[in-house]
């Protein structure tokens, strides 16, 4: 499983830098514009130059309305700011049909600039809470789209969690449909560290963080700790162990 941890600002990215061993994927976003709110493009472009080259910057390009050209041209702008992984938030899109026109455009726009470019279609995991696309849908809207992953997070961070609104059964049947879709599947929405085993067995290949490795577990006034980022990963490491470990002895 990779871990994606998203800093909100240059400030933080340096202390991602700090913890950069640990992480596997730099998340730019700009929270106070939304869950997969956008930052600025120079903020982009000064996030991928304090990173080391060898990790991935992703950028978030917001919760996004239903106005495929609109998004699609925003797409283009986080991939020339320096973006590997192009994360769009389908919170205006209330039918599979609309997802499926606003994630063709940013899978053109994106790979048509750079063809290595990794495209991740996000719905949400509260979507009953505002209106947008079923998650368990999210799969297929990436894989007609052409995307390369399809991503739950929450919309709404109130301090419900991933697992309050889609049970890990449920989970699991998502990250089973993306990769029946040869898709990769990314989970998020205030993962904690306790969150990690059901996470590992149900095959998630990507998980995003933010609030489980800030000071005091909070995603707003606390900062990025690169010890915290540290300690997840040791939690992931295990879980992956104890994974390989009761396969292996199961086989
Ligand atoms: O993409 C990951 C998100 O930033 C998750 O943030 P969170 O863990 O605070 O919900």
């Amino acid at each position: 499983m990779l871990l994606l941890i998203s800093p909100d600002s240059v400030e933080e990215a340096l202390d991602c830098a700090k913890a950069a061993e640990y992480l596997d994927i730099v998340d730019v976003k700009k929270p106070d514009e939304g869950s997969l709110g956008a930052n600025f493009p120079w903020v982009i472009r000064e996030i991928r130059d304090a990173v080391p080259a060898d990790k991935p910057v992703s950028a978030t390009v917001g919760d996004v309305p239903y106005k495929p050209g609109t998004v699609a041209q925003a797409a283009l702008g986080a991939a020339v700011s320096g973006a590997t992984y192009i994360k769009v938030g389908l919170y205006g899109c209330t039918t599979p049909e609309q997802a499926v026109d606003v994630m063709r455009g940013v899978v053109r726009a994106v790979k048509d600039y750079r063809p290595d470019a990794f495209v991740v279609a996000s719905g949400y995991a509260d979507a009953h809470r505002i209106g947008s696309v079923n998650p368990l849908a999210l799969p297929d809207i990436a894989r007609v789209s052409g995307s390369d992953a399809a991503m739950l997070d929450t919309a709404v961070k109130d301090g419900t969690r991933l697992f309050d609104h889609v049970p890990p059964e449920v989970c699991a049947e998502f990250v089973r449909l993306a990769h029946e879709a040869d898709l990769l599947a990314a989970l998020a929405g205030s993962v904690k560290v306790g969150d990690l085993g059901t996470l590992t067995r149900i095959g998630t290949d990507i998980v995003g963080v933010r609030g489980a490795v800030c000071q005091g577990g909070d995603r707003n006034t606390g900062r990025i700790q690169p010890q915290l980022v540290a300690d997840f990963r040791a939690e992931m490491d295990r879980h992956a162990r104890e994974q390989s470990a009761a396969v292996a002895a199961a086989s």
